[in-house]
């Protein structure tokens, strides 16, 4: 008989990913196999549930206070150290999995705290998670631009002139500039230009571009390194949400949530600014939708053959739709 294995379409402010629980597999997929899977499964042209823009893979952790480890591969196979949406769903995951509301799960570069928050509205359920580490150090990111330690509210005019950037990590690599309204064809040639080989991010990084709507209310969207343009991206709008409250001290309340929108719908933010920055603290509060469940066999995940995947609806993405008409309408 055909070992059979599970797949799970999810996201996070309609940022899209599969996720797979190598755990339950008889035998754990390769590095190379999870690239090959991740490239096909995301590709929307392979028509399983139009893509999605990575991969989530989860393991048993190597540490006792984790429940569980996540990696993160991208729509084109590459792995990212953090992803702030997807550890939301993941974190939902492990949850009803151990039945716990509060736990550390182990992430490329550090263990993150997570817990079960309220829900965002009638059946979202959602998740709040640390993001963590916050590094400005070029060496970080990395980046290079005229012999700069930091990038910080810098005019930089080979990205775009009269815009200002300030690059972050946390840890994965973030550049970040407010404007009065979003251009999509700036934002998309900056990402583009800067997730090519070129002189600045050698690594890559993902780009954000913010409008400041009120206080402690932000209008964020981002071209993502190993993707391109997503609904929505959880680290780019923590740290922007960061920046702002580092940047903007007259539209920045520290003792309220910020409301960050994004053209998948809305996440919460909460930043507490520390004296050095880097150990200012950052949390992420928002959707955590489980969508589809997929059965595949477990020799076909290994080769990446997409060809007899059974797909069944959970019905959680017609609540998250009620969610954003309220947003909307509001
Ligand atoms: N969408 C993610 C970030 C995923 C990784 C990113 N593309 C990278 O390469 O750093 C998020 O929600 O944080």
């Amino acid at each position: 008989m055909e070992k059979m294995a599970q797949l799970l379409k999810v996201h996070g402010s309609e940022n899209q990913f599969f996720i797979l629980d190598q755990t339950k597999l008889e035998n754990q997929l390769s590095d190379d196999e999870l690239k090959q899977l991740a490239i096909k499964l995301c590709n929307p042209k392979n028509d399983i549930l139009d893509g999605a823009d990575g991969l989530l893979v989860v393991n048993d952790s190597k540490f006792d206070d984790c429940l569980g480890q996540m990696r993160v591969i991208n729509a084109d196979g590459s792995e990212a150290k953090m992803c702030g949406n997807g550890l939301r769903t993941v974190s939902r995951y492990l949850s009803e999995k151990f039945n716990k509301d509060s736990f550390k799960v182990e992430t490329f570069e550090t263990n993150l705290d997570v817990k079960k928050s309220d829900d965002f509205y009638n059946n979202v359920p959602a998740f709040s998670v640390q993001i963590s580490p916050i590094s400005f150090a070029k060496d970080d990111l990395p980046f290079e631009y005229q012999g700069k330690l930091e990038m910080i509210n810098e005019e930089v005019p080979e990205f775009l002139p009269k815009q200002t950037f300030t690059a972050v990590a946390v840890p994965n690599p973030h550049l970040i500039s407010f404007v009065d309204e979003v251009d999509e064809d700036d934002l998309g040639e900056v990402g583009q230009a800067l997730n090519a080989p070129n002189a600045y991010f050698p690594e890559g990084v993902n780009v954000s571009f913010c409008e400041i709507l009120d206080e402690n209310k932000l209008f964020v969207q981002t071209y993502e390194r190993g993707v391109g343009f997503t609904n929505a991206c959880g680290t780019g709008m923590s740290a922007t949400s960061l920046v702002f409250a580092l940047l903007n001290d007259d539209y920045f309340d520290p003792d309220n949530d910020i409301t960050v929108y994004n053209p998948g719908g809305m996440v919460k933010t909460n930043i507490q600014l520390s004296a050095h920055k880097e150990d200012s603290k950052i949390h992420l509060i928002g959707n955590a939708t489980f969508t589809h469940n997929l059965d595949v066999s477990e020799s076909d995940l290994h080769s990446a053959n997409l060809d007899n995947i059974e797909i069944s609806e959970t019905g959680e993405e017609d609540y998250y739709q009620e969610f954003v008409n309220s947003i909307n309408e509001a």
